[in-house]
């Protein structure tokens, strides 16, 4: 070997060997903390669960990122073995026990910041939106901010439009007759819905011919990219350059960042232009948040949560309880009972909320469709949280700043709240002496409670009333399944919503002439 070669030689063998030596440092290091995190100088050294989970986030990362959203049915393995709070990753709780659903999630001032290894599944603008915000004090400015624009008094303002857009969607039910997916259906109506109240005006989807056009693969999109954002958190920055990668991405992942780089700031920079006064921008542009809170990119972000939050959830919810009406002959029946005195083509919201049973069904179609049905975690940042099981077996403080959160998915299934829990029930929400059973409203964790509340609460509740009234009265009488069975709505693992077994079409109908 010449001496040009010596050195060549030199070079990669000190290279290789500096690689190996910093390699094995970092192989050491997470060997040290993996240790301590079962140490007993640890501060979740007390909580029970399994000790791999305790160790590393490779024990999540196994059920949720290769065994694909499968993590709450093993939180739900854990709670039956070890307890109501048990010890879930090395840095987080979970708690399966209703009666703490308010401390968890408290409002009224109590500081609750986000996790933010839950929030990495946030990318671009949508990181700067109150659902993506981390800490309390910057989610209270921009949440007060948008609070307006989805209160109750706002949504009576603005519930013609979306009476209109219902009888205009059951009017294009009723001609159709091909067999349709009814998710992606009801899809095509909240996403309308949602982009009428936040723009003016609707995205076209349920006007169009047809039904290709909807918002399906950006929810997609955020769905299907989580666990990628989740466990590999640097592909987060690739949505700066979405634009000029998108065809290298996998697909979903770039839908999801067209959406938020390309066709959001287009309808935020519209909708600031002046022409959707009284609408949720406007408001947003005029309320009293700094400068830096009302740029075309954070508002787009806004904007996206928005649309996904609104429009899938929704959409799943009526297409739920579509399926248990059509397969419930007795349940449908006293529905229609229940809505006689009620005009389909007149419908009214406050009017609805006065039904009992429909009131029963939303409930119950909520209980047992979850909305997101994985969970929700809150970091008490300045107070330790004092728990005791109603039995007085388990007591813990869980102490300040520690994740801990709820699943939708197992509190809603608790037999201790909703006795035979897998049974679509609306009468459990109807008490004895034919009053709302209210009670039961606080194990439910459908919107989640406390100050991070879902923001389109009454939105959904306006949509979910007119929309179960009208097919109730119009459409299901000539709906019938089409190729759909239990295994199509039977949860089976989580996108952050609930998705039934791989493979499933979906719930699909038809409509007879
Ligand atoms: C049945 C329908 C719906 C369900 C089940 C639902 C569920 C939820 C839940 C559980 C949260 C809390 C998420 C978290 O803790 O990170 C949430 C937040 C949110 N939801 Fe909804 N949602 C629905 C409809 C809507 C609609 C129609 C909108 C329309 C704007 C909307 C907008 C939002 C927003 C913006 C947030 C974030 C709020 C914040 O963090 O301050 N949702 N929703």
């Amino acid at each position: 070997m010449d001496a040009e070669g010596c050195k060549s030689y030199d070079f990669w063998a000190s290279t290789t060997s500096t690689t190996m030596r910093l390699a094995g440092l970092w192989i050491l290091y997470r060997v040290a903390l993996a240790l301590y995190n079962i140490s007993p100088f640890h501060p979740l050294s007390r909580f029970p669960g399994p000790k791999l989970a305790a160790m590393t986030f490779l024990y999540e990362f196994w059920y949720e990122g290769i065994r694909w959203g499968k993590y709450t049915w093993e939180i739900q393995r854990m709670h039956e073995k070890y307890g109501p709070v048990v010890r879930i990753n090395p840095e987080e709780l979970h708690c399966d026990d209703g009666d703490f659903i308010d401390e968890i999630y408290a409002g009224g001032g109590r500081i609750r910041d986000k996790h933010q290894h839950f929030l990495t599944t946030t990318a671009g603008a949508l990181s700067y939106s109150s659902f993506g915000s981390r800490h309390h004090e910057i989610h209270r400015t921009r949440r007060n901010a948008a609070n307006k624009s989805f209160s109750r008094t706002q949504m009576k303002k603005l519930e013609p439009e979306i009476h209109e857009l219902c009888q205009q969607f059951v009017e294009k039910l009723l001609s159709w007759r091909e067999p349709l997916n009814l998710t992606m259906a009801y899809g095509c109506f909240t996403a309308d819905a949602i982009t009428k109240y936040c723009f003016g005006e609707t995205a076209g989807f349920v006007s169009q011919d047809g039904w290709k056009k909807n918002h399906r693969a950006a929810v997609e999109g955020f769905t299907q990219s989580m666990y990628i954002l989740r466990y590999a958190p640097w592909t987060r920055q690739m949505v700066y350059v979405a634009p000029y990668i998108q065809d290298y991405l996998p697909e979903h992942m770039g839908n999801l960042f067209k959406e938020l780089t390309v066709k959001m700031p287009r309808y935020v920079r519209e909708a600031t232009q002046g022409e959707t006064q009284g609408r949720v921008f406007s408001h947003l542009i005029e309320s009293d948040m700094p400068d830096s809170e009302k740029t075309i990119f954070r508002l787009s972000g806004e904007g996206f949560s928005f649309i996904t939050a609104g429009m899938e959830t929704t959409a799943a919810i009526i297409a739920f309880i579509t399926y248990h009406l059509l397969t419930k002959s007795e349940v449908r029946e006293r529905l229609e009972e229940d809505l006689m005195d009620v005009d389909p083509f007149h419908l009214d919201w406050q009017n609805l909320e006065g039904h009992l049973y429909l009131y029963g069904v939303i409930q119950e179609g909520l209980r047992m469709g979850y909305g997101i049905s994985q969970r929700l975690p809150r970091i008490a940042r300045t107070e330790d949280l004092i728990y005791k099981s109603e039995d007085g077996k388990y007591q813990y403080v869980i102490p300040k700043g520690t994740p801990i959160g709820e699943s939708a998915r197992i509190v809603h299934h608790n037999p201790k709240y909703f006795p035979d829990p897998f049974k679509f029930k609306p009468e459990r929400w109807i008490t004895e002496d034919g009053k709302r059973n209210l009670h039961l409203e606080k194990y439910i964790l459908s919107f989640s409670t406390g100050s991070r509340r879902c923001l389109g609460i009454n939105l959904a509740f306006c949509e979910l009333n007119l929309m179960v009234a009208a097919l109730t009265l119009r459409v299901f009488p000539k709906m019938r399944l089409y190729e759909t069975t239990a295994d199509d709505v039977r949860y089976d693992h989580d996108l952050m919503i609930p998705m039934p077994r791989k493979g499933s079409k979906g719930i699909r109908a038809v409509v007879l002439p």
